[in-house]
């Protein structure tokens, strides 16, 4: 990309309003991928701007309780790891691993505070002593009205890293670290009709169609992922036709009209019969996915830049939009595919390396922590969603495997949250934003004037960690 004149003098100026039609204020997806997106995920990305998808092989009452939890949570303060008075230290090391802030609460029957445990605290503990021998009482409590400048200050004044939101009878309501505060002040949660996180849920094109979308809604999700490897089939277009009477009757009872995203397409045709068949936003992207095999067992799929570019402007044609799926490895690539014309910009595997992702943390033999990753359609994926199929049926399934069964995402000891990935993205699109003259995405679609490179010229805008 290069320059243009720009009137814009600050990287805060731009809105990064998602073009998209959900209008989240961060124009990012976790994808619908098991390794990825569970509920902290969902949370974490909404609180963010964001948004996270459900996978479509997780079971729907699960699936309703997982949006249930998302729409409990609070929308600014972050939901801690709880422990009780006696949960093991073990245990309680094991927790504190699933979220960025490092800490776990030790709360009481009535989610009432008791004290704080840290890794720190427990060096030189005994795996198997109690959450309460370990843990400090000295707390840095606040009311869950308090702004996140008000946070700040007390940490700031107290030293502490962490403060308690909590009501006035001392049950926990949320946590928030410094960081956590400066980020409540610059990004806004993405929230539903009643101020609630959103989410979506997917739903793949086998089976009942009608009851799986139903159930969908009914779970209060936000928006609905029709989600197929080879999007512009026959089968799409029966499943999509099916899920938009549902989702037009629910909306007819209730009053909630929930968008439709389907997918994967990647030309202007496969966009038009989608959105003929029903769809809001189309999902672009065959084979630039880091779990994917696709284009190297079937010679299938289109380089991304291009497959979203046009497809952007099909959509457009439409009055409609799309999110261009995969192939994200660095915040470049989310500013170049918003560039193109993208509402949003879904990611899958890079987030499957942070700790809010679904998988536990694991350590290699040099003590590296990684998580492991694996593609929706590898034959591990497969085993899953053919669960209820016959031995004979599932193994044959797992033949026709185009994904990776088992891969590693280390976590980046720099950026070790989807938080830490979410504002290195952010700032980067910002500032592409900027260098464009652009203050919101649709400008930026406008502005961008985008080349084609060399490999020679790409290797040059690469930094160098040590010298040549
Ligand atoms: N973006 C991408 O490049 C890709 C993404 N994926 C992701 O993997 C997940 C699973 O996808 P998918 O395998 O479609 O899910 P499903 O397991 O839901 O299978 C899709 C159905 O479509 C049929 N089908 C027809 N043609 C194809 C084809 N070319 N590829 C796959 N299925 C086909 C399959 O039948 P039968 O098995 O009998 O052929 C099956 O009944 C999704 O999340 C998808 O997005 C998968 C591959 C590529
Ligand atoms: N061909 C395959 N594509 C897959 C598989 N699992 C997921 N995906 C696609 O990748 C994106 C995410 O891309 P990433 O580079 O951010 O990881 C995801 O949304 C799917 O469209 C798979 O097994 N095979």
């Amino acid at each position: 990309m290069v320059p243009s004149r720009s009137g814009i003098s600050s990287r805060l100026d731009v809105d990064l309003t998602s073009t998209d039609g959900l209008a989240t204020p961060t124009p990012l997806v976790a994808a619908n991928m098991t390794a990825v997106s569970g509920r902290r995920m969902a949370e974490t990305m909404a609180r963010r701007g964001g948004l996270a998808v459900f996978p479509q092989d997780i079971p729907s009452d699960v699936v309703a309780r997982s949006i249930e939890k998302v729409k409990a949570a609070h929308p600014v303060f972050d939901t801690a790891v709880t422990v009780s008075p006696t949960t093991t230290v073990g245990e309680t090391l094991s927790l504190i691993g699933k979220r960025a802030h490092g800490v776990a609460v030790v709360v009481d029957g009535d989610r009432r505070v008791i004290g704080l445990v840290t890794p720190q605290d427990a060096l030189d503990a005994d795996r198997f002593a109690q959450a309460k021998d370990i843990m400090t009482t000295d707390v840095t409590r606040v009311a869950p009205e308090s702004t996140p400048e008000e946070v700040f200050e007390r940490l700031s004044e107290q030293h502490q890293k962490v403060a308690l939101a909590v009501d006035a009878d001392d049950r926990l309501v949320g946590l928030m670290t410094p960081k956590g505060a400066l980020r409540s002040a610059i990004y806004s949660p993405a929230l539903d009709h009643e101020g609630r996180l959103r989410a979506g849920v997917a739903v793949g094109i086998n089976g009942d169609i009608p009851a799986k979308v139903r159930a969908a809604l009914e779970a209060r999700a936000d928006v609905i992922v029709m989600d197929t490897a080879h999007g512009h089939q026959e089968k799409m277009i029966s499943a999509l036709s099916l899920a938009r009477e549902v989702r037009d009757a629910f909306a007819g009872e209730t009053g909630r009209r929930v968008l439709i995203v389907a997918g994967n397409v990647v030309t202007p045709e496969g966009c038009d019969d989608l959105i003929d068949a029903g769809a809001d936003i189309l999902k672009v992207g065959v084979g630039p996915g880091a779990m994917c095999t696709t284009r190297m067992q079937t010679g299938v799929g289109r380089p991304q830049f291009s497959a979203v570019l046009e497809c952007a402007e099909a959509a457009s044609a439409r009055g409609k939009s799309i999110w261009a799926d995969g192939g994200v490895r660095h915040p470049r690539d989310v500013a170049l595919a918003l560039a193109a014309g993208a509402g949003s910009v879904m990611i899958g595997s890079w987030f499957a390396g942070t700790h809010e992702s679904t998988g536990d943390q694991l350590v290699d033999n040099q003590g590296r922590v990684y998580k492991e990753s694996f593609g929706m359609a590898s034959a591990r994926a497969v085993r899953q969603r053919t669960r209820e199929q016959s031995a004979f049926d599932r193994a044959r399934a797992a033949m026709f495997e185009e994904g990776i069964s088992s891969s590693r995402m280390y976590l980046d000891p720099r950026r070790p949250g989807v938080e830490d990935l979410i504002d290195w993205i952010t700032s980067g699109v910002r500032s592409s934003c900027t260098y464009a003259g652009a203050r919101s995405l649709g400008e930026f679609a406008e502005r961008a004037v985008v080349g084609v490179q060399s490999g020679s010229g790409y290797e040059e805008g690469r930094p160098l960690d040590q010298s040549w």
